[in-house]
Formats: structure tokens, C-alpha cells, sequence
């Protein structure tokens, strides 16, 4: 019989404060959070995490990623829906969306309050997430976040907001959902699926820096002496970075460590518009312009790209190809 399959890895929608306030920790298996949800559709509950997203890893989301797949490969299962934090719940979608390759939509949820708060929001999240990927409107969407009645493309979406319901900005809504009830009002731009990542990407390190008034590149000098694969530079505006950034980016280049060009503006592409150590001099030093991708998100590909093997001017041709 088909069915939506349920993936728990933790997060705030999981999580307990107890009577002795030591932290709000996760604690709730996917079966309880399930509970009734979903109404009539039917919902198979799995384990895979329990964590705060804020501890996950690349292996973690590696397991993740398994998972997914193998749910996805049970034919009776019209889609998948992951609990998952929401501090980097971003991350980890853009990554299980990079490597999707199937038309049943993937839909990450979470929550704003714990699940022993007096007014708990995972419950109604959880249960418009489950109402996402049992509709046949959502297929070929790709991986979604849905949040506060709202449906948004893995591909852009950010946390934005640490402490109202509604979390998320950013990314493509797609559809609003409310009282079991799904309205499309967007497809979302879709990229062929890239290869998932070996056992190579735990080990994978791509930092990021980030670009402020009176930055030195100490920081951005150090990361390249620690042999970091790649870095993504969060640069201020447009995509600029202070004094001395361009010369530690011609040193990265030269060391074969690709460098993108993020920005740590809100939204909005990085273009190479000015100079002195401005996107221009920073892109002429071997700096790759990472589009409309945020500085995380910009790492999530950069990270994929190195561990599948890029070489640095395959991963400049890449990263081109999927922003
Ligand atoms: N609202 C949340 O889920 C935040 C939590 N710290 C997490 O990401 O696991």
C-alpha cells in the first residue's frame, strides 16, 4: 500500500527540556512524533538520527543520504519526509537535492518549539510535510523544506529568523499547505542529479570565511595552511573582501584549493563589479562567483564536487554548471 516514509534525525522537533532545565536535547523517536499525522495517508516511521542539526556531520548526513535513497527505491513509498533541525536544515537539503534522482518529492521539516513546549508547532509541521510528499503535485519538485504552511525549494532557502515560526526565507516557494490542503503556485528550478557522494566526503573539508570591516586574511591564510579542499569566502556585498584577500586567493589558487566567491548579503547573486581587492581583483586571482548560492550552501557543492574528484578546473567547470 503506498505510503509516506518518515525519516527522524533529531532536531528541536524532537527535543525535550525535562523538569531540570539543562537544555532542550532530542529525545522523541520518529514513531511518537508521527503519532496521528497525516490523516488518512499511511506513514512508516524510521530512526536514522537523533541530534541536534547544529552537531551533524558529513558522515551523518552521508547515513542520511543512504537512507533517503533506499526509502525512495520501496516502490509502495509515494515520498519521504525527514525531521531534522533547523539550524543547518538548509545543508543538508541542498545536499540530498544536488544528488536526487527520483520524482517523489523529499520534504525536510522541523520546529521552531520543543515538543514539550505548551504550544508546540512541529505536530502541524509535520503533518503538512506528510500532506507534501503524499501529492502527486509535488513530483519532480526535488527536495523541499516545509515550514509554517509553507513550501520552499531546498536550492536557496536560509534560516532566517532564530526565534519566530516561521523560520525560513529564500529559495522558491512552491506551494502553500494548510488543513491537509496543498495549492502549487511555482515549479522550482531543477539541475541533473550529481553523483552521491563516497565514503571520501567525511573526510572533506571546506571552510568558510567570512568578510567584515577591518578583516584581516589571517584567518583565510591559516585555512590554507591547514590543507583546507576548498574554501568559499563569505564577502561583503556583491562579493568583495578587504585588503590583502586577493593574495592569499591567488596562493589558494595556486596551491589547486578552489575559492568561491560568496557574499554574506541576505540574497542576491556575487558579481565582480569593483576593484581594489574588490570581486574583480578577487575573481582575477582564481575566485569562482558562486551565483545566487548562499556561503553554506556554496559549501555543500563545493564539497560534493571536491569529494566526487573534481580536479580544481573540473570543479570550476562544475560548480558553473550548478549555480
Ligand atoms: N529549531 C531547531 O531545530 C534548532 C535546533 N537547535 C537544531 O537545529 O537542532
Amino acid at each position: 500500500m503506498s505510503h509516506v516514509r518518515v525519516l527522524g534525525t533529531g532536531g528541536t522537533i524532537s527535543s525535550r527540556s525535562g523538569e531540570e532545565y539543562r537544555g532542550a536535547t532530542a529525545s522523541d523517536d520518529a514513531a511518537l512524533l508521527v503519532g496521528e499525522a497525516g490523516g488518512r495517508i499511511e506513514v512508516c516511521a524510521t530512526d536514522v538520527l537523533k541530534t541536534g542539526s547544529y552537531l551533524l556531520t558529513f558522515a551523518d548526513l552521508r547515513v542520511l543520504q543512504r537512507a533517503v535513497a533506499e526509502a525512495l527505491a520501496d516502490e509502495d513509498c509515494a515520498g519521504v519526509v525527514i525531521t531534522h533541525g533547523t539550524d543547518t536544515m538548509e545543508e543538508s537539503a541542498f545536499l540530498l537535492d544536488l544528488v536526487h534522482d527520483s520524482p517523489k518529492p523529499v520534504v525536510l521539516t522541523g520546529a521552531q518549539r520543543t515538543a514539550d513546549s505548551p504550544a508546540p508547532d512541529g505536530p502541524g509541521n509535520l503533518n503538512d510535510a506528510i500532506t507534501v510528499a503524499a501529492s502527486p503535485a509535488m513530483r519532480g519538485c526535488g527536495v523541499l523544506i516545509c515550514f509554517a504552511g509553507e513550501v520552499r525549494s531546498a536550492r536557496g532557502t536560509r534560516k532566517a529568523r532564530t526565534w519566530s515560526l516561521s523560520a525560513f526565507d529564500g529559495g522558491t516557494v512552491v506551494a502553500t499547505v494548510r488543513d491537509q490542503q496543498l495549492h502549487q503556485v511555482a515549479v522550482p528550478r531543477r539541475f541533473p542529479p550529481l553523483p552521491a557522494p563516497g565514503e571520501r566526503f567525511d573526510r572533506t573539508r571546506v571552510e568558510v570565511v567570512p568578510c567584515y570591516l577591518g578583516a584581516t586574511p589571517g584567518v583565510l591564510s591559516h585555512v590554507i595552511d591547514e590543507g583546507a579542499d576548498a574554501i568559499v569566502l563569505a564577502g561583503t556585498g556583491i562579493g568583495n573582501a578587504g585588503i590583502g584577500f586577493g593574495e592569499q586567493v591567488e596562493r589558494a589558487t595556486r596551491a589547486q584549493i578552489p575559492v568561491v566567491l560568496s557574499t554574506r548579503v541576505a540574497s542576491g547573486p556575487t558579481v565582480p563589479v569593483y576593484g581594489n581587492g574588490g570581486g574583480v581583483d578577487l575573481v582575477d586571482a582564481g575566485a569562482v562567483p558562486s551565483g545566487d548560492l548562499n556561503a553554506y550552501q556554496a559549501r555543500i557543492l563545493s564539497a560534493l564536487l571536491v569529494a566526487n574528484g573534481a580536479s580544481a578546473d573540473g570543479f570550476r567547470e562544475q560548480f558553473y554548471c550548478y549555480v
